[in-house]
């Protein structure tokens, strides 16, 4: 039996879209903060006000691209959310330094599965995060793509991290209403998480945002 995997529905915009999405079913929020391109940013202020109405038991996910660990943890401490997405690799500091400065925050790393190199890369860093969480991307392009593309990767790579990981996984990337189904059987992850699959000129779409989660709970 495969078990419904947990939603995390991405670059909300405000309390509407908060809400909507917590309505549907989802069990944590990601919040976009500065990025070098992608279509989900919203301003710190922004972030720090939707995360502060969200109730628990939801996740609140702060999106920082900083690399730098003294720069995500400022950046976690001007908007207070519960988890840290880290979508871009950790080039100064340690996991363990923003754990120490953040405790109790919820670590989790972003991995753009590109090929084989990006197991080797998620088993690596696993051990020192809460989660992992599987993208589509590239982050050597000039102007960094490191999310919300819109586009599907390569599952089997997902799954191998998923069957190696001591940690759990989400899985992201062009997840849609029409292949979340297939998605979930070929990776089996803990979590999902999606932006443009759900949205309408940028809007999140109810009737789009209910398909995937009926495709995700009801089958
Ligand atoms: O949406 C953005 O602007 C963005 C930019 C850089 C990193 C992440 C970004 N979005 C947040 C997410 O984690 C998306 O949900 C994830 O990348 C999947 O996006 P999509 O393929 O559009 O479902």
């Amino acid at each position: 039996m495969i078990i419904s995997p947990h939603v995390k529905i991405c670059c909300i915009r405000d309390d509407e879209e908060a809400r909507l999405a917590i309505a549907m079913g989802a069990a944590a929020l990601g919040l976009v903060g500065a990025m070098p391109s992608g279509p989900g940013v919203i301003t710190d202020g922004q972030i720090a006000a939707i995360a502060k109405r969200v109730p628990p038991p939801v996740a609140t996910f702060l999106l920082t691209s900083e690399t730098d660990a003294d720069q995500i943890i400022a950046h976690q401490q001007r908007v207070n959310t519960n988890t840290v997405q880290i979508v871009d690799a950790l080039r100064l500091g340690t996991y363990d330094q923003i754990r120490a400065a953040l405790p109790g925050i919820r670590l989790v790393q972003v991995i753009h599965v590109i090929d084989q190199s990006s197991v080797e890369e998620a088993l690596h860093i696993a051990p020192h995060v809460d989660a992992l969480l599987l993208d589509s991307g590239n982050p050597t392009l000039a102007v960094k793509e490191l999310g919300g593309t819109g586009r599907v990767h390569d599952w089997a790579l997902s799954r191998q991290i998923r069957e190696l990981s001591p940690v759990p996984i989400f899985l992201a990337g062009g997840l849609r209403p029409d292949n979340v189904r297939q998605a979930i059987e070929a990776v089996q992850p803990f979590g999902l998480d999606l932006c443009s699959g759900v949205r309408t000129n940028g809007q999140l779409d109810p009737v789009k945002l209910e398909a995937f989660m009926t495709q995700v709970f009801n089958q």
